[in-house]
């Protein structure tokens, strides 16, 4: 939590405003029984009419005053709740932007959601109970007791004993509770996962007949939360009643203890009721301020939680990376490369050696599974290796910063994504301030600009969330055009002609040739036909290189290449 009140420094000048404005409230709230008892003593009991109204539009005066300075502190305080708010959460989201793949993986979308939202908004709400309930709280019951021992300190030791009565109650109860805030918030990760799921993969759901076993799913999810809030409820349901119990009791004893002694003479009627009105107010405050120390466990685990991402170690610095000898010259070059992912216990790629030269089309092809797309992953180091060097014309990727690498990039990933927006928008997340013409140039090359510019609105036209107005192949061709624009030095593309029919594909390619012919293409394929042209083929078989060479190379001499060519061409189309 401490870590937190950094957020707070821009705020230092409107927080003191605050503390002043609830100083002055406290004042104003504490004087008005002072005020009443006067009234009572001094103008009702000895009939002075004059003497009632005058202070009794004093006592107008005070609490108009003390609810315009209550008005201006809630507003400041709420000021600055939703302004640290605001600041936590692009604090969040910019340190979420520089995650590693495995940072991602690790905390996982739903947690990531739930901390930059609810985690949050809990921040905001503790912020806002402390400034209003804890720290009047102290002063609030101070000064209430230092003025009911100034009027009598019998009932004021009476004020004292339910004091502790209330303090030990409560925070017996804050034990049983605090544990229960605990596990809410799991399950409230547990709720985004689950939801988010079963919207993502409604189409599965709906083919496969599963709604009623998602709504069980997501059902239970529910109840187990429902279940565990009402627990915690289910405590402050008895705590709440029993605590006014205590308080009324209270009253009853003030007003037995008090009005004997009034009765015999050695305590005015007044101050009775401004000595209930005094235990009313610190005893209510009291509760406010132990009640609050049951909330703050749970703002706690939601400041851990938030500090556990903003204090996340960014991608690893650049480091001094040993090169193993040998020449280095090519655009891209993987050299005894092996790579296993974050706490598994199989490598999933050994001893990779290959070169990409620029101007040239190297083509991955392999069984499912063998590790095609983690080579593509690792050049753009979204994950470091265990041993070996990718190197980046000669320069190992570990010791490029992390926008200067993934500029030279033009990635094109395996399951195409859009962004929701318009279709330039889109594009324009490979170039920022690309031009329409070299938006038309680029999807031209990617085949799509027949169907942009049937489109009522061309390029303008809206994209929905993740893209899902438009096909799988013509997703796949917009994430082609977003890599071409870009006019990077390498491009990858990961199995990113899967979606599109053979004539499609062909063509594709063949525009391809011209826009790419300066830089260094790496293709990730499963299809032989989209590969049979490439300048190199590594063929993988369970993350180890089997073959290497060109088409007709390796349907001679590669057993594995022989096998994935069998299963997909003919005997003629092999000949
Ligand atoms: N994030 C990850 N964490 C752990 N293991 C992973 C992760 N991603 C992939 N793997 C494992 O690494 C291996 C290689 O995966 P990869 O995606 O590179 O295969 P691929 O050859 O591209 O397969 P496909 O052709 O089916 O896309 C697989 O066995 C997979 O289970």
């Amino acid at each position: 939590m401490k870590k937190l009140l950094y957020f707070l420094r821009p705020y230092k000048n409107k927080l003191l405003l605050m503390i002043g404005l609830l100083f002055i409230q406290v004042m104003g709230t504490l004087y008005i029984p002072t005020l009443t008892a006067d009234i009572v003593n001094n103008g009702i009991v000895t009939g002075d009419l004059d003497h009632v109204w005058k202070t009794g539009g004093f006592m107008l005066l005070t609490a108009v005053v003390t609810a315009v300075f209550s008005v201006l502190g809630t507003y400041t305080s709420t000021y600055i709740s939703t302004g640290m708010g605001c600041d936590i959460r692009g604090a969040l989201f910019r340190r979420a932007q520089e995650f590693s793949i495995n940072d991602f993986n690790r905390f996982g979308a739903a947690s990531l959601i739930t901390r930059s939202t609810n985690d949050v908004t809990q921040i905001q709400v503790a912020f806002s109970i402390i400034v209003e309930m804890l720290l009047p709280a102290p002063f609030m019951t101070i000064a209430g007791l230092i003025l009911a021992f100034s009027k009598n300190r019998l009932l004021a030791f009476t004020i004292l004993g339910f004091m502790i009565a209330i303090i030990v109650f409560v925070v017996m109860m804050g034990k049983k509770v605090i544990p229960i805030f605990d596990s809410l918030q799991v399950l409230l990760d547990k709720i985004n996962r689950t939801v988010r799921e079963s919207i993502i993969g409604v189409r599965v759901i709906r083919a496969f007949n599963r709604t009623g076993y998602e709504k069980m799913r997501t059902d239970k999810t529910f109840q187990e939360y429902a279940a565990t809030a009402i627990k915690a409820n289910k405590i402050f349901a008895v705590m709440i009643p029993f605590v006014m119990v205590l308080m009324n009791v209270c009253t009853l004893v003030i007003i037995w203890v008090g009005g004997s002694q009034v009765a015999r003479g050695g305590m005015e009627i007044g101050d009775i009721m401004a000595i209930i009105e005094y235990a009313m107010l610190t005893l209510m405050y009291l509760l406010m301020g132990v009640a609050v120390f049951i909330f703050i466990p749970r703002a706690q685990i939601c400041a851990n939680r938030i500090t556990e991402v903003l204090e996340n170690r960014p991608e690893p610095a650049a480091s001094i990376v040993q090169i193993s000898e040998g020449e280095a010259d090519a655009a891209v070059e993987f050299r005894n490369v092996t790579f296993r992912y974050a706490g598994a216990e199989e490598v999933v790629l050994q001893d990779i050696n290959f070169t990409v030269e620029k101007g040239k089309t190297t083509a991955v092809i392999g069984s499912t599974g063998s590790g095609k797309s983690t080579i593509a992953c690792l050049l753009m180091r979204f994950y470091d290796i265990e041993n070996g060097n990718i190197l980046i014309d000669g320069k190992d990727v570990r010791e490029y910063p992390q926008e200067g690498l993934r500029d030279k990039i033009g990635y094109v990933p395996q399951k195409a994504f859009l962004f929701s927006g318009t279709i330039a928008d889109n594009l324009r997340h490979g170039k920022k301030d690309a031009t329409e013409k070299e938006m038309y140039h680029a999807v031209k090359t990617a085949q799509i600009d027949d169907f942009i510019t049937n489109l009522e609105k061309g390029l303008e036209s809206p994209v929905s969330q993740a893209g899902s107005n438009f096909s799988g192949g013509q997703k796949q061709r917009l994430s082609i055009a977003r890599a071409l624009i870009r006019k990077p030095e390498i491009f990858i593309f990961d199995d990113s002609f899967s979606a599109l029919d053979f004539k499609t594909d062909a063509r594709l390619r063949k525009a391809l040739k011209q826009d790419v012919s300066e830089s260094a293409v790496i293709i990730v394929a499963q299809r032989i036909s989209t590969i049979l042209d490439a300048d190199q083929i590594i063929v993988l078989d369970e993350g180890k290189i089997v073959g290497k060479g060109t088409h007709k190379e390796l349907l001679e001499n590669c057993p594995v290449y022989q096998q994935i060519a069998r299963s997909q061409m003919s005997e003629e189309e092999l000949a």
